[in-house]
């Protein structure tokens, strides 16, 4: 980041800068924003008692509550600025695969042109094992980020990057280096080596989307040619990306408005709160049943059995007892139900919305 920073500084195009590392002490660099200025990671494992990871999660997850704001800062600098540069949290982990991560990242994306730097320390990479794993852990996070990827090999200083474009380009150069560490008894055994050698196979169509970069922080080699990489991957991402993700973007939408609609008329159903259905009041079990469940299509709901012997909760207590609706609740009911309608009426103008608001008004 300082490196970047202070490159295109000396290109005149001074970058707009934003860390999202919430556990960092020192910054060598001027943040614009800084997430620590608004969530203080040693009181987040206090007052949570946490570890340091659930806690850089958990401030991760406070900071992606003020997200829109810093997307619309960033937008009102769109003028001065051509580059943003974001650092995340050295456990990767906590970003790629948390929600907040997940929330932050995409906000990004969908606002401006965006591409992942995958950092690789290149002198700890020189064993063909050490670099497969590396490589499938960026594999995961292209494919999980959904976004243009730039492999950085750093440290071109101390270890030039040659020998892995060579590996990510050359899969028999990659077999020999594989054959030779082989014979190197303290490296892994034959089992290892083949279960390499067919992900290696497997990641080449991965190396086929990457564009790869050897750079040195230390002496700042290299970074004309990683600018270069972001351009282009810039273009990547405004002819092939920006429309793949609009187009998935939309889909999801559909998909939920959907699932909203099915749901709230599953509700009625099981409640027997539509007059078309009273009949079927007593057919109906528990919400969970007038659904075929699909893993992750319900927000986490998981289909209730009576017999599995676990004391579970119902999601509102008090509407049931003994598995039959208690009509005193009647009111409290309603009132859910005209929540809900606002709710289905502001992001989905569904029929089943506006019968419910038929009934409601009639009682
Ligand atoms: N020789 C050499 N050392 C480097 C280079 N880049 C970084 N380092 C050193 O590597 C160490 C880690 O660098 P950081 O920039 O803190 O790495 P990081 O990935 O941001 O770390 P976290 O995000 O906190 O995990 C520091 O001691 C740096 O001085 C480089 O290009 N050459």
């Amino acid at each position: 980041m300082q490196r970047l920073n202070s490159y295109l500084h000396s290109e005149k195009t001074p970058p707009y800068v934003v860390n999202l590392d919430p556990a960092v002490l020192k910054i060598p660099y001027g943040a614009n924003i800084d997430i620590r200025d608004s969530v203080k990671y040693k009181k987040v494992m206090e007052n949570y008692n946490l570890g340091p990871n659930g806690a850089i999660v958990t401030s991760l997850n406070l900071f992606s509550t003020k997200i829109d704001q810093v997307i619309s800062l960033v937008e009102k600098k769109s003028d001065k600025y051509k580059n943003v540069i974001i650092d995340t949290p050295g456990q990767i982990e906590c970003f790629i695969w948390s929600a907040s991560g997940a929330i932050i990242t995409e906000a990004f994306a969908s606002t401006f042109p965006t591409v992942i730097a995958y950092i690789v320390d290149t002198p700890r990479n020189t064993s063909p094992t050490t670099f497969i794993s590396n490589m499938l852990y960026a594999c995961s996070i292209l494919y999980k980020t959904k976004l243009p990827m730039i492999v950085v090999f750093n440290k071109t200083d101390i270890q030039k990057a040659d020998f892995a474009k060579e590996w990510l380009t050359d899969f028999e150069a990659f077999q020999e280096a594989l054959r030779s560490n082989e014979d190197d008894e303290t490296q892994g055994s034959g089992y290892m080596n083949s279960l390499v050698n067919s992900m290696s196979l497997m990641l080449e169509e991965f190396y086929s989307q990457l564009d790869v970069v050897g750079v040195s922080s230390y002496t700042g080699e290299g970074f004309d040619e990683f600018m270069k990489a972001v351009d282009n991957k810039v273009d990547e991402y405004n002819d092939y990306y920006k429309s793949e993700r609009e187009r998935i973007l939309k889909e999801k939408e559909e998909k939920e408005k959907l699932r909203k609609e099915k749901n709230l008329s599953h509700l009625m159903n099981d409640l027997g709160i539509s007059d078309k259905n009273k009949g079927k009041r007593d057919e109906v079990d528990v919400l969970s049943d007038t659904e075929d469940y699909e893993e992750g299509e319900n927000d986490g709901l998981v289909p209730h059995d009576d017999d599995e012997g676990v004391e579970r909760e119902y999601t509102f207590p008090g509407d049931r007892q003994n598995g039959e609706i208690n009509d005193n609740t009647n009111e409290a009911l309603q009132a859910r139900y005209q929540n809900a309608y606002e709710k289905t009426a502001k992001e989905a103008s569904s029929k089943t919305a506006e019968n419910i608001a038929k009934y409601i008004n009639q009682q």
